[in-house]
């Protein structure tokens, strides 16, 4: 410490001995994660013992918080203001953080410049306090008045860092960085292919509607519950005894157990049984809320799936399983105690009410998955809609949560922008081995032999669409860095492994592919508009063509030509000579080897190659 510094020392403790900062400034704090800061920096960097009694101002935790921000603060005059807010900056320049956010704290709420709200701000972002960060620049903004994109993106910044702070010191090569398209996911250090970058457990998830009555499995842990009854369908009751036995023998041992209260249900065990009652079937089994039976048999007769809505990964039963989860969570935090939500369980709150109120905790874990995607849309699914109103306006429902259009439409594409399949590595298929290698290994009596007419081959494997909340971040590219891959998380937790492709710098982005890479460019592009609502510009599309009729470098058009075959049409427009494909990778066209040699230096060769051969592995969706 410099002798300036000590003398600026001694000047603010006779600042603070001198009443400039009153005791009741100290109920400035607004969150618990505020005070614990202040009382932080107070004893390990400032010395300031709570109950000294030097310090006026030496509040205990509790007195420290307050829920509302005094306004009975005396005003600091100007050369004192000015004093602080440099002293402030001093601090933060020389890097003593905790130090420069205690001078911005000490100057009363009100009397804050922008300046000092966006330092306060920087400091906390820097100290990782991410809550606390988000409130000064909250509070920035409110100041500001205009709107400032700079103090936007911090406080954006500061919200995804509070919200993925767990993961992000646990996965220190990575970050998250938001532009235009949202979120995205970065490489902080060279990361090499095949490296597992991370691994994500769905936050909601349920089994696809077109393998759920074929490939039974655990509604919690995804493992495959395919017993030979299943897999053998008809031709099992017409088997004799004798064989059925010697099947049983050889087939995994598998021991189902569904929900005690309806047949929709399956688990593995009463832990994944008990998992799933807690978190959502207790408001959603039928025998609670009959309304629910009608999803359960929407779900499993796969015959009324309408392919493009409830595709193969986005059953609505993740929609509703979402908002049970929502409700628990309000149910819960009430059943806590914790009153300072001041959650009244005789009021029914509604979804607006939730929005900016007491309840938005019971929403924000899926606060982060973004929701993009045309609104009138869902007016051409009404029976999905009027399903879910019926549902959740229930009177069973234990808090009233209103389900209206807007609702769902933010929920659908909260979904099937962010969902992405997984399955548990225990797959049908792998019982299916299991079960002829048993026979293989251990049969003497020709069991396999027998068993020919019966087999059908290998059965089909369960899939299930989840939320993960990391993963989800990370956006797509047609040539995609990193490909998922099914993951068992934890011995009860199947989920996913981010694994690098390409070779990532710092800086570089994550990305996974959300469509077929063997389709061409406007194909790819049709369907990510339509599932994902955006229109993809990246690498590999920046360098490819739509069809043979334009050059993908000059853009001419290639010649008219008289109709090849009187037996087609082309509406109004002229036929065309084709240009000729790039030959590797077939997905350009060019009208001369001039506009291929540029094409080819600008970026070509960066996503030229035979892309039928490409290993589509991610597949959200
Ligand atoms: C799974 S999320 C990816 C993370 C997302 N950026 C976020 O902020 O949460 C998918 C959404 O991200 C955006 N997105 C993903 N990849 C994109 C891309 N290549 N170009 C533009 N937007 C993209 C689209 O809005 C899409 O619906």
């Amino acid at each position: 410490m410099s002798v300036d510094d000590e003398n600026d020392d001694r000047m603010l403790e006779a600042m603070v001995n001198n009443s400039l900062l009153p005791t009741n400034q100290l109920k400035e704090c607004t969150s618990k994660e505020e005070a614990d800061l202040i009382l932080r920096i107070r004893r390990t960097i400032l010395h300031l013992d709570e109950d000294s009694t030097n310090d006026r101002s030496s509040p205990k935790n509790d007195t420290i918080l307050s829920s509302s921000p005094t306004t009975s603060t005396i005003a600091l005059s100007t050369a004192t203001l000015d004093f602080k807010i440099e002293r402030a900056k001093q601090k933060y320049a020389a890097g003593s953080l905790e130090e420069a956010f205690y001078e911005c704290w000490k100057i009363p709420s009100e009397q804050r410049p922008l300046e000092i709200w966006k330092l306060g701000g920087e400091c906390c972002k820097k100290l990782r306090v991410f809550a606390v960060a988000q409130r000064w620049f909250s509070e920035a903004i409110h100041v500001c008045r205009s709107n400032n994109t700079d103090l936007n993106i911090k406080l954006e910044q500061a919200r995804i860092a509070r919200f993925f702070n767990n993961y992000l010191t646990q996965y220190p090569m990575i970050d998250i960085r938001i532009d235009q398209r949202g979120k995205g996911i970065y490489a902080k250090r060279v990361i090499s292919p095949g490296e597992d970058i991370f691994t994500d457990i769905p936050i909601v998830h349920a089994q696809t509607v077109d393998t759920l009555s074929i490939s039974p499995s655990c509604t919690t842990c995804t493992t495959s519950l395919l017993t030979p009854v299943v897999y053998f369908e008809a031709s099992w009751s017409r088997m004799p005894e004798k064989l059925q036995r010697q099947i049983e023998e050889y087939w995994p041992t598998i021991t189902p157990i569904s929900c005690p209260y309806c047949p929709y249900e399956l688990y593995c065990s009463e832990l994944c049984r008990d998992k799933a009652w807690n978190s959502y079937h207790r408001i959603l089994c039928p025998s609670i809320n009959p309304e629910t039976t009608e999803l359960y048999q929407f779900c499993a007769n796969k015959q009324i799936i309408v392919r493009e809505t409830w595709n193969s990964i986005f059953s609505p039963m993740v929609l509703a399983k979402l908002i049970a989860m929502i409700i628990l969570n309000i149910v819960n935090s009430v059943q806590d105690n914790d009153t300072s939500n001041g959650i009244d369980l005789n009021h029914s709150y509604t979804v607006e009410e939730t929005d900016e109120g007491p309840l938005e905790h019971a929403k924000e874990t899926f606060s982060e998955f973004i929701s993009s995607g045309d609104p009138t849309y869902i007016r051409t699914i009404p029976r999905m809609l009027k399903i879910m109103r019926n549902i959740f306006n229930h009177p069973s429902m234990p808090v009233h949560y209103e389900f209206n259009e807007q609702e769902f439409n933010y929920r659908f594409y909260q979904i099937a922008c962010n969902a992405q399949s997984f399955s548990s590595p225990t797959y049908a298929t792998t019982i299916y081995t299991r079960f002829l290698y048993n026979i293989r290994q251990r049969d003497k009596s020709g069991l396999y032999k027998t068993l020919q007419t019966y087999l059908k081959g290998e059965p089909v494997d369960q899939v299930f669409g989840g939320l993960f909340p990391l993963q989800s971040s990370i956006n797509h590219s047609c040539d995609n860095s990193c490909e998922i891959m099914d993951c068992q998380v934890t011995p009860e937790a199947a989920g996913i492994k981010v694994r690098c492709k390409h070779q990532l710098k710092p800086g570089d982005e994550l990305t996974i592919n959300y469509v077929d890479l063997a389709l061409g460019r406007r194909a790819r592009r049709a369907m990510l508009k339509r599932a994902y609502n955006f229109w993809c510009e990246c690498q590999r599309c920046t360098f490819e063509g739509d069809d043979a009729y334009s050059c993908t470098e000059c853009k001419t058009l290639s010649p008219v030509i008289d109709n090849p075959n009187p037996n087609l049409t082309n509406g109004n427009a002229p036929f065309r000579k084709p240009f000729p494909a790039c030959s590797r990778c077939r997905n350009a066209w060019y009208c001369s080897s001039a506009c291929q040699k540029q094409a080819w230096k600008q970026g070509h060769k960066l996503i030229c190659r035979d892309w039928t051969k490409e290993r589509s592995s991610s597949s959200a969706n």
